[in-house]
């Protein structure tokens, strides 16, 4: 290895070999839309922006959410939308996107979209699945040492001027169980970490699932409970979750044990977890998420959580760190500016996944179509039937309940046949988008 700081000369030529073989594909564009227009929301990362900007769309940033009033009006206009998780995208905005192709959400949850209306209207969407899992487990862990520690009281009352030093209900991590409740991207990343500070592991999931290290499953969440000194919650919210955690659940919880919930406010009755602070059941809950959060910064926000003993409540800031919000915002806006360019609909939450090869750049003649259809017999019949007296140079398709997603390439002379292509498509009645990239 040198040891100058200059690179070898071979790295040199194996970038520059790699580099020259970047503009060996066509970029395509959508032919059928205007120019693209993004409304970028709650302070997406400048790494998306970026992205978007340099596929050539243009950009709207807002740094917070938009009520449902607003989104209606906004969402009219623009073929691709970015939120977070504060962004209610609900049926009653989504009936005015009359434009909308694609929506990114910049983070993991994709609950506050009405995903079923969305495939409906045939608007893709994406999300992140995995890349804040990191900063969430170690917000975790932060908060495991501070309940162990009191740290929330101690902080606020010596900032007080109070001097109240005591050892009593103050532990150690180390050799206590953590249950974790859904072992997914989060819980695993959790489990590794809490183990390397000498926590045992339990969890429960609904799903079969590798356990790490020394982790193990068990069979029921009454067991998780039962057994845990901390209970961290790492679920999606989903007609299952909701409430998942009341007054019966944690009644089961060891007395002294402490709540975690970093993933969704309305997995767990707050009132209840009020209730069992206060009276001593619990020694402790750190509340990152709530069932009702104010849509921006520097809005009063109520909980009956507050003032709780060794309570630790956050603003939702579980996936808040630089790195994840760059990681997510570089995923998610490729997956955005894929799908808008190319029609790939990989690692869509929504919509089944295709994908073809992007074209070489010495083949001008080819466009591409994209088209979302209801999932009914005889609709590649009919496609088939229009684009068959042309020259099909590849397709594909797939299908995901009741909607279906069909690419094709097609190297055409006359251009003039685009426009008949596309009106056929969009003629057919199982027709929901059509979209040519050329
Ligand atoms: O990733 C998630 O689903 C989160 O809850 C984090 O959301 P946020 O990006 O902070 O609005």
């Amino acid at each position: 290895m040198s040891t100058s700081g200059q690179q070898t000369p071979t790295i040199k030529s194996r970038r520059s070999s790699f580099n020259s073989r970047e503009p060996l594909t066509r970029r395509l564009q959508p032919v059928n839309t205007g120019s693209i227009k993004v409304l970028l929301l709650e302070g997406i990362s400048q790494k998306a922006v970026s992205i978007i900007e340099s596929a050539g769309y243009q950009i709207e940033t807002i740094a917070r959410s938009l009520s449902e009033q607003e989104l209606i009006e906004k969402i009219k206009d623009v073929h691709a939308i970015g939120i977070r998780s504060k962004t209610k995208l609900t049926k009653a905005v989504l009936e005015h996107a009359e434009k909308l192709i694609v929506i990114g959400c910049f983070c993991i949850g994709t609950n506050q979209v009405d995903l079923d209306f969305a495939t409906e209207k045939g608007i893709a969407v994406f999300n992140s699945p995995f890349s804040n899992s990191r900063s969430v487990a170690e917000l975790v862990i932060a908060e495991i040492i501070a309940l162990s520690r009191k740290l929330g009281d101690n902080i606020k009352e010596t900032s007080q001027g109070i001097w109240n030093k005591a050892a009593k209900n103050c532990h150690e991590i180390r050799g206590k169980v953590l249950g974790i409740i859904g072992y997914g991207h989060i819980g695993t990343q959790l489990s590794v970490i809490a183990e390397s500070l000498g926590m045992r592991v339990i969890w429960y999931d609904v799903l079969p699932v590798m356990p790490l290290g020394t982790s193990r499953s068990v069979d029921s969440l009454n067991s998780l409970l039962e057994i845990s000194d901390f209970v961290s919650i790492h679920v999606p919210e989903t007609p299952d979750t909701i409430n998942m955690i009341k007054e019966a659940q944690i009644s089961r919880m060891k007395k002294g044990a402490m709540l975690i919930n970093a993933s969704r406010g309305t997995v767990v009755d707050i009132p209840a977890l009020a209730n069992a602070l206060n009276s001593g059941h619990l020694g402790g809950a750190a509340v990152d998420v709530f069932p009702v959060e104010p849509f921006k910064n520097g809005k009063f926000f109520e909980s009956e959580l507050i003032g709780c003993p060794n309570t630790i409540l956050t603003p939702h800031i579980g996936g808040s760190t630089e790195e994840a919000q760059s990681m997510i915002g570089v995923e998610v806006s490729n997956a955005v500016v894929n799908f808008i360019n190319l029609g790939t609909s990989s690692n869509a939450v929504n919509f089944p996944e295709c994908d073809l090869k992007a074209l070489p750049i010495t083949d001008i003649k080819t466009l591409r179509i994209v088209n979302i259809h209801q999932n009914v017999p005889g609709v590649l019949l009919q496609i088939n039937s229009i684009i068959g007296k042309y020259n099909v140079t590849k397709q594909v398709s797939d299908s995901r309940g009741d909607v279906a997603y069909f690419m094709a390439d097609i190297t055409l002379d006359d251009s003039e046949a685009i426009d008949r292509i596309y009106k056929d498509i969009i003629g057919m009645s199982e027709n929901i988008m059509t979209r040519v990239l050329f």
